[in-house]
């Protein structure tokens, strides 16, 4: 195990490049089951939760190659075996193992999913979408059984707009017979991406991207070559910290239209933002202004910057109120902010940041993925060292972290837990 050491206090500067997006390719490498033939995704991300992806579709007999940071499956020996237990439990996005095995094979087993602790992650409406489809569904110690003699077309209207459920739903529904309609479906670029491959792989799909979507099934999908998209919740976080630390940050390999409501937020809080075709460059600002922010769905302000941003704010002058409406107790981070001399509260489901506060270098632990941006953020503004524990949750989203951040000029390294830091660790 080990933890990340953090000189904060540095200017950073100069151009970091962004990976594939996480959560395209959670729904992406699932979505290789449907096809009959080789399917190779390109530009995936350097992180956990696509390697035990990986390794949960081999364990169900796919054939899997990784060469830099493209992937190529093939699925055509693949099989229905169930995975009630083991690594389906480490990410959230293993239900989408579901969608795409009950699609392709028309049964699956698999555990209930893991992933951050944000609160309630419910999979209702997912629930809903198959049965809707013509699947029986039952939840048997902790395993979540689907079997389907035919799937069927049908009108799925969703009580709350999910991405998760929008994209399930449409995994299982392209190998439905007939048309199916999701409405107040989710609208998020990572939903067009997963259309896009299965478009490519053969799938008819319309509308991905707004809140009506509309398949016609197919008899069989096959294999194809798929880009993935920037990663816009990576290319967020640098952009906060060129907010926060930078002398001049360019973002590459991003798509700007994706992040308009952190543009809007920063330029706001007074950061000078240019944005070109696939790149955004930001020159930071000395006096921040504090704003108010409230998570909702796409295009809205993402619930995964929520956090990140939050650590920005401790520098800006007033008081923020950050209101997070997708996961009210998304909040972990705070404590440990705390910690750090940050002077926050929280009130329901909002934080109340009053700032500006100089950080100060401590001994943290991230509870979550974004958390541990968080943390990572405060490191880079505070002075001193930050030692921040947690990394399995880091390492699930950030690709090549360390690398990124000392290519910017930051001074940021990793070291091994003494055995007493490992102890310490397992009773908190
Ligand atoms: C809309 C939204 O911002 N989604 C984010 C959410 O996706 P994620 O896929 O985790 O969540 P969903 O978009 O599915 O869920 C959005 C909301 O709907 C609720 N819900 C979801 C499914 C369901 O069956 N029943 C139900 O009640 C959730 O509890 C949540 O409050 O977290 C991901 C990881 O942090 C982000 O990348 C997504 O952008
Ligand atoms: C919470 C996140 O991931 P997951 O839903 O995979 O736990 C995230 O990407 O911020």
């Amino acid at each position: 195990m080990e933890k990340l050491k953090i000189a904060g206090g540095y200017p950073l500067k100069g151009t970091v490049r962004i990976s594939g997006a996480k959560n395209s390719a959670v729904a992406l490498i699932p979505a290789t089951i449907l096809a009959e033939s080789p399917v190779t995704i390109e530009g995936l991300p350097d992180i956990s939760d696509v390697e035990i992806l990986k390794d949960l579709l081999e364990e169900i007999g796919g054939k899997v190659q990784i060469t830099d940071d493209e992937m190529t499956v093939d699925p055509s020996k693949m099989i229905s075996m169930p995975l009630p237990n083991g690594k389906v439990k480490m990410l959230r996005a293993s239900y989408y193992l579901m969608g795409a095995m009950l699609g392709r094979f028309k049964k699956a087993v698999i555990g209930l999913p893991g992933g951050c602790h944000l609160g309630p992650r419910p999979i209702d409406q997912h629930i809903k979408g198959f049965e809707a489809l013509g699947a029986q569904i039952t939840n048997e110690q902790g395993a979540i059984y689907l079997r389907a003699d035919e799937l069927r077309g049908a009108r799925i209207y969703l009580d709350v707009v999910s991405v998760g459920a929008t994209i399930n739903i449409m995994l299982a529904a392209v190998r439905a017979k007939g048309r199916t309609i999701i409405e107040n479906a989710a609208k998020e670029p990572e939903i067009i991406d997963v259309a896009t491959l299965l478009t490519n792989m053969g799938a008819k799909i319309k509308g991905a991207g707004t809140d009506v979507i509309r398949i016609d099934g197919v008899d069989t999908l096959n294999g194809c070559r798929h880009t993935i998209i920037p990663d816009r919740i990576e290319a967020g976080t640098y952009m906060i910290i060129g907010a926060a630390v930078g002398e001049g940050v360019l973002i590459d390999n991003v798509i700007p239209q994706h992040l308009e409501s952190l543009i809007a937020k920063l330029r706001e809080m007074g950061v000078q933002v240019e944005s070109g075709d696939d790149q955004v460059f930001i020159s930071g600002s000395a006096n921040l202004k504090a704003v108010d922010i409230k998570t909702l769905v796409y295009p809205g302000f993402p619930t995964d910057l929520q956090q990140p941003v939050t650590t920005l704010l401790t520098k800006a002058t007033g008081s923020s109120v950050v209101t997070d409406n997708i996961y009210s107790a998304r909040f972990k981070h705070i404590d440990e902010l705390r910690r750090m001399n940050a002077n926050i509260k929280v009130e329901g489901r909002s934080a109340i940041i009053n700032g500006p506060v100089q950080l100060q270098g401590a001994k943290v632990k991230a509870s979550d993925l974004r958390a541990g941006a968080a943390l990572v953020i405060a490191g880079l503004i505070a002075e001193g060292i930050t030692e921040v524990t947690g990394l399995e949750h880091i390492d699930r989203g950030y690709s090549n972290l360390v690398e990124k951040l000392n290519g910017l000029g930051a001074t940021v390294w990793r070291e091994a837990l003494t055995n007493e830091e490992v102890e310490h660790l397992k009773n908190t």
